[in-house]
């Protein structure tokens, strides 16, 4: 559905020029369902809208569709549906105005118009809220809007930019099940960007990772989560017996990456369920008393931070401020 090789944009401003994307080989299949993660200013953006046709690459090629993406724009946009990060409802306009205008747009007759308002409305729950003005939706009803009209002219392939973004979890989890069913019931093929892990994890078959530019990894959530050696196992102790407990949890068989900070240890094992009983044994051996234990199966942000040296949450934070005001510009 997507084949893309070498994709790059380069922007200049102000003087200066910032390679958003550098170079992205990205291959979806039908009916798979990709999330696109990364920080904030990693290039999904850029990526999406070039994937769209809506910014032209400045190196690198692809189809979209089977519709090649330079010579062949049109096709691609026939072929496609695109929910841009906010969406963009008219505030004064009624639910069943804003997707008849697009079935317009679209060259649909007002026949067909009403009949795909009447399936799109149904699938996304908004049925019921025909003849409501889109500024009193909540924001879970907009986002389902928007993806209504995305989907009006029954596009093989949806793109969705942050579609979660702002929404409370509720109406977050009730957003994925929409998503899921588009692709399980529909056969849509959705791509579709995000920072939050959790939404990566829990919906997407496959996942690829952006930062700087660049596609660090790809693959199933739970084939990325292997990537990362062994489960997390945080030991709290009394504080003078904190580098007695690092020394012991060191020579448990397998760990690796052990730290000390603030009356914890903190180190990787292969299995953190059956290191827990040696650990408990050799820590009673040295007088030592455990207060507390925790241990955590690896998370897609451990995968972020294998691969970059950072978390999420640091890469998001140390993005320049003129880099993220360049973004919204964008
Ligand atoms: N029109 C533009 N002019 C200059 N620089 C731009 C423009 N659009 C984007 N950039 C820069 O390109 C880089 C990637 O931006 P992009 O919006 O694609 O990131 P993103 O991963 O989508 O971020 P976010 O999660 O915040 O939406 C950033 O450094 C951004 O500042």
């Amino acid at each position: 559905m997507i084949r893309a090789r070498g994709l790059s944009r380069r922007f200049a401003a102000r003087g200066r020029t910032v390679d958003a994307v550098k170079g992205v080989d990205i291959d979806v299949a039908d009916g798979e369902l990709v999330g696109f993660l990364g920080p904030n200013g990693a290039g999904k953006t850029t990526t999406l809208r070039m994937l769209t046709t809506l910014l032209r690459p400045t190196a690198g090629e692809a189809t979209v569709g089977g519709c090649d993406l330079l010579t062949d724009p049109l096709g691609v946009r026939k072929r496609i549906g695109y929910v841009a990060q906010g969406g963009g409802t008219s505030p004064e306009a009624r639910v069943i105005e804003e997707i008849e205008f697009q079935g317009r747009l679209y060259g649909l007759s007002r026949a067909e118009v009403r009949r795909r308002a009447g399936v799109l409305t149904e699938r996304l729950d908004l049925a019921g809220l025909d003849t409501r003005l889109t500024r009193t939706l909540s924001g879970g009803q907009r986002r389902r809007l928007d993806i209504a009209l995305g989907l009006v002219h029954e596009p093989g392939l949806i793109f969705l930019d942050e579609p979660t973004t702002g929404l409370d979890p509720q109406s977050r989890a009730n957003l994925w099940e929409h998503i899921r069913d588009l692709r399980d019931r529909r056969g849509v093929t959705v791509f579709l960007t995000t920072h939050y892990l959790d939404e990566a994890d829990n919906l997407c078959d496959r996942i690829l990772v952006i930062d700087d530019g660049r596609i660090v990894t790809e693959g199933t959530p739970d084939a990325l989560k292997a990537q990362v050696s062994g489960d997390g196992v945080t030991v709290g102790v009394e504080p003078d017996s904190v580098d007695a407990a690092a020394e012991i949890a060191g020579r448990l068989a397998g760990a690796h990456e052990v730290s000390t900070l603030d009356g914890q240890v903190r180190f990787r094992v292969p299995r953190g369920d059956t290191a827990m009983p040696e650990l408990l044994r050799a820590l009673d051996a040295a007088n030592i008393r455990m207060l507390s234990v925790q241990v955590n199966r690896p998370t897609l942000d451990d995968v972020f931070l294998t691969l970059t040296g950072r978390t999420l949450r640091d890469a998001e934070e140390s993005a320049p401020a003129e880099e993220k005001e360049a973004a919204g510009v964008a």
